[in-house]
């Protein structure tokens, strides 16, 4: 069932496993464990009701709160479910986050978006996906000591999560992906698929490839485990629609299950001790606000946490697990000393950049002309067509700094080698990232391999406050040095002979960036969060004195809590990162049903 307060739950109910944060990962966690009819799963996600129905301008056009529609997943939210629209979600399905002074980047205080619904930041996000690289996961085999997590034993994973499907517009895709990477079966749970919608741009973007081989060679599939190349997008896009976490896992088959039950408006703020006779600490009961007072729940056997990279060390740090002597400043009263909670925060820099297009066949028409806008959503709410099927973008180009780059002369490698990419290059044709007037086509650009650490911290001992948000940005100059090559890099790449007469004037702040010091001010000034923070619940190995989980993500000296989500990546992978949440959970689920099966 689903839930809107935690006051609806049958009395004396009784769970088995407590999920908190019905996001990304948790949604897979709850799926797979309710797959078993003797487990009884709760799911307490924060998130407002995502059943009020929303016009594309952000006004509730019918409160849909009274069955049967749109009650149980980010359904029913136009501008989430229509890939186009991601821009306009409004902000109430966000928590709202911004970062404190990013002393190295301006001092500028960054918006820090993450989902407040249902599906979390899968129901918010860019929809990209990208796996990263075989060196990727092997590194977090490596340092863990977990073979589990290596490239070849996550593979599986992937085919379990994905579900590869036609695009919107049905085009034959041959020549545009690699089957053997993809499960094709139609067993998969979450919808992939590449651009349902040809942008005028495309032919040019491939041609440059044609141009220039060796600096920007063609992929068939960047998904490959050897991500280097210009390739066609794949997305987590179905029927021209949005895949979230909760469309693909908590369908209505799965909400139907009398082991299941999801409750909304759930706001954790901490997980409690439970007496224990003898071994480490039990931290099974949680605590939470149903809206106006605090209450309790108790799991029999495990509480799993998966609120997000900010949102799980600001729990466990309330919760009072954390740096000791860090929470006494706040007076929380300690119940188990991990000083790596909340530190390691890894997100990807990323900045844009747009160029005047010789061409009205953009995006940006279509968000210049309401009339046009409100027509295109009714085509797409009747046949699922048109250009608001896919996102602006249609390729991307991975690649990596040269060696002899000054940021690779000054810097180890921050990235695990092989075939890595440093950074990403989206082509998107449009601006949507700025405020701009006209028609444009817009570099985005993602540094991948951030040498720069932050951390999560509190403000207040209220687990009401927001907490501190500090990515860190630019704080090592590995990854100033690495985006001002990366934004020459991708100047070439406009000025291939495929753009000649399409690309106009450098528009904005870029245009000055034409010296040294004007591209490294353009890049301190602009940098910002590509909102993929991770590592801030770490993975360690099994008896390393530092990091907050072990390889079976229970937390170290504790039993009965584990973390699955994007926290314990030990590093960001050189990817968006959606795509490893969905397999840390999947192989998650797997290791709590082994130990419970
Ligand atoms: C705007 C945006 C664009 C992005 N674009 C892409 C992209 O294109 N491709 C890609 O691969 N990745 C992208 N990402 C990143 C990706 O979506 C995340 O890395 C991933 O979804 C994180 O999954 P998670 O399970 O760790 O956290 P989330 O999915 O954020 O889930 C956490 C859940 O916990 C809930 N919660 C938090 N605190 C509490 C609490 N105290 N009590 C109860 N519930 C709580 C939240 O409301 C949320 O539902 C993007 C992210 C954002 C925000």
């Amino acid at each position: 069932a689903l839930l809107q307060s935690f006051s609806d739950l049958p009395k004396g109910s009784s769970f088995d496993f407590i999920v908190i944060g019905g996001g990304t990962a948790g949604s897979v966690v709850a799926s797979r464990l309710s797959e078993n009819p003797k487990f009884n799963v709760l799911v307490l996600e924060a998130g407002p009701s995502s059943v009020l129905h929303m016009s594309p301008q952000g006004t509730i056009v019918t409160d849909l709160r009274a069955p049967p529609l749109f009650l149980y997943s980010n359904e029913g939210i136009l501008q989430s479910e229509i890939p186009l629209l991601l821009l306009q979600i409004p902000t109430q399905f966000s928590w709202n986050y911004t970062t404190t002074p990013q002393a190295a980047a301006g001092g500028r205080e960054i918006a820090y978006p993450r989902g407040f619904l249902l599906g979390g930041s899968s129901s918010v996000n860019a929809m990209y996906y990208t796996r990263g690289s075989s060196r990727d996961f092997d590194r977090f085999a490596n340092f863990t000591g977990d073979s589990g997590w290596s490239w070849d034993s996550i593979f599986p994973y992937f085919l379990k999560n994905e579900k590869w499907v036609p695009p919107a517009d049905n085009h034959n895709t041959i020549g545009q992906f690699d089957p053997a990477f993809h499960n094709l079966k139609g067993t998969g749970m979450n919808s992939v698929s590449l651009p349902g919608f040809t942008q005028e741009i495309d032919a040019r973007v491939l041609q440059t490839s044609k141009d220039l081989p060796s600096e920007f060679p063609f992929t068939l599939d960047y998904n490959d485990g050897t991500p280097l190349g210009l390739g066609f997008l794949q997305s987590t896009i179905g029927n021209g629609t949005r895949s979230s976490s909760a469309v693909a896992y908590l369908t209505p088959s799965v909400m139907a299950r009398p082991n299941l039950q999801i409750v909304l408006n759930a706001r954790v703020t901490r997980v409690l001790q439970v007496p224990s006779s003898k071994g480490p600490k039990s931290f099974r009961q949680v605590e939470l606000s149903d809206g106006s007072k605090l209450v309790t729940v108790t799991a029999q056997k495990e509480v799993i946490l998966s609120a997000g990279a900010v949102n799980t060390p600001h729990v466990l740090l309330h919760s009072g697990i954390g740096d000791k002597s860090e929470l006494k400043k706040l007076n929380i009263p300690s119940t188990l000393n991990l000083p790596s909670v909340g530190k390691n925060l890894s997100d990807h820099p990323g900045l844009g950049f747009s160029y005047a297009a010789n061409s009205t066949k953009t995006i940006d028409t279509i968000f210049s002309n309401a009339t046009l806008e409100s027509e295109l959503i009714d085509k797409w709410e009747s046949t699922h067509d048109g250009p608001l099927v896919t996102i602006d973008v249609n390729h991307i180009f991975l690649s990596r700094i040269p060696d002899n780059s000054p940021a690779l002369q000054k810097f180890p490698d921050p990235s695990p080698g092989g075939k890595t990419p440093h950074f990403e290059l989206s082509i998107s044709n449009g601006a949507t990232f700025a405020a701009l007037q006209g028609n444009f086509i817009t570099a985005i650009l993602v540094h991948l391999t951030p040498a720069s650490r932050g951390s999560i911290t509190l403000q207040s001992n209220n687990p009401f406050d927001p907490p501190l948000i500090d990515p860190g940005f630019l704080t090592n100059e590995f990854d100033t040095l690495a985006l001002k090559e990366e934004v020459t890099i991708i100047k070439r790449f406009f000025a291939a002979p495929s753009w000649d007469g399409y690309v106009l004037e450098p528009q904005g702040e870029f245009a000055n960036a034409t010296t040294d010091q004007a591209l490294e001010e353009f890049v301190i000034n602009n940098a910002g969060t590509s909102a993929h923070p991770v590592g801030t619940a770490s993975m360690s190995p099994k008896d390393a004195n530092f990091g907050v989980v072990d390889p079976d993500l229970k937390v170290k000296g504790a039993a009965g809590l584990r973390i699955v989500d994007a926290s314990i990546m030990p590093f960001v992978v050189a990817a968006h990162p959606q795509a490893a949440v969905y397999v840390i959970a999947e192989r998650a689920a797997d290791l709590i049903k082994a130990d419970w099966e």
